[in-house]
């Protein structure tokens, strides 16, 4: 049995709506994102197992786990010997931590190795953005390259390669805090401006290519300046209860950024120093979170998808 893990993301950054995302690492060393495990079997089986897997619907044909296994199966690897695929769901769905992107990434990584089909990078980030746009509303890569090889990454069709990697501050820590109820990604695409006016765009523009380039030249207290989202953050803040009390408060207790993970409801925040993401961290749990909620202090992770052993 091979088991192969593919890390949480976070879509946007603030700064590069659809366009850049970050793969997370708990410090704690704990797993935030999903597994996936493969072996031979005499046919193709599909089973749905952990925390979250009673989110999902129950008919594998609708699960996208299942969808990759039978679009491989078509399209890449018709001789491939029959598997047997389990998909631990350890995120939660419609949490803006790109839960589907794992569970695709997670899949597309288990298939390749298992197969040997040895697909190329490009390949196999063509295929699992084609199934992120299925559940999303839209074709973005933002979750599909930081889930599947780390980092942070600016990411998009016109990008080389469809993705490049940025520096990170080594002083960052992320406090991400999913508040415990769903808000679907499709849901979130809806209220967003359909246009931007030309100062927009070119604040837009502006912003991120300066952010880039600051990271670029290991500028990063300037690169973090600059973190504000007038493209997302406004229209879909009125979603996500407690947001504005949270953007409002974790400054005060020295958060560099507060923006929301994604497509929300998870929040993030940007922190310079342990002690001050212990301090959010500790505001998140009282204010922020439900029951079924969770909060993380992270690092970006640098791996990306791996297989465990
Ligand atoms: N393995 C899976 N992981 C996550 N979502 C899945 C999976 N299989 C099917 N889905 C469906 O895809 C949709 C994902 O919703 P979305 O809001 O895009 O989630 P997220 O933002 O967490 O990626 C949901 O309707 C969910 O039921
Ligand atoms: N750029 C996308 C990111 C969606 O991330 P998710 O984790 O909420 O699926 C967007 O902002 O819609």
């Amino acid at each position: 049995m091979r088991k192969f893990y593919a890390p949480a993301s976070i879509g946007n950054f603030c700064v590069g709506f659809d366009s850049l995302g970050a793969s997370l690492a708990p410090i704690d060393g704990q797993l935030l994102g999903d597994v996936v495990y493969i072996e031979q079997a005499n046919d193709d089986r599909f089973e749905c197992i952990g925390e979250y897997a009673h989110k999902l619907p129950t008919d594998p044909k609708e699960n996208l786990a299942f969808q990759c296994l039978t679009h491989f199966r078509a399209q890449v690897k018709s001789d491939m010997p029959s598997v047997s695929l389990t998909l631990e769901k350890k995120l939660p769905v419609g949490s803006g931590l790109g839960s589907s992107a794992c569970s695709v990434v997670a899949t597309f990584a288990a298939l390749n190795a298992f197969a040997g089909t040895e697909l190329s990078q490009s390949q196999m980030i063509e295929l699992m953005a084609d199934f992120e746009a299925k559940v999303s509303g839209a074709r973005h890569y933002d979750n599909i390259t930081p889930c599947y090889l780390g980092g942070l990454q600016l990411t998009a069709e016109l990008v080389p390669d469809r993705a490049l990697a940025l520096p990170v501050d080594p002083n960052w820590y992320i406090v991400v805090a999913y508040p415990g109820f769903a808000l679907n990604t499709s849901k979130a695409r809806s209220v967003l401006p359909a246009t931007l006016t030309l100062s927009e765009s070119v604040e837009f523009a502006q912003r991120m290519s300066s952010f880039c380039t600051l990271l670029q030249l290991n500028r990063f207290d300037e690169a973090v300046v600059l973190m504000q989202d007038n493209v997302a953050e406004p229209s879909r803040s009125p979603l996500i209860e407690g947001f504005k009390e949270a953007k409002l408060s974790l400054p005060e207790l020295g958060a560099s950024v507060v923006s929301i993970s994604g497509a929300g409801p998870t929040l993030f925040a940007l922190c310079d120093s342990l002690e001050i993401a212990q301090k959010c961290q500790n505001w998140l749990k009282s204010n922020y979170l439900n029951e079924q909620g969770f909060s993380h202090i992270c690092k970006i992770d640098s791996m990306g998808t791996r297989e465990l052993v």
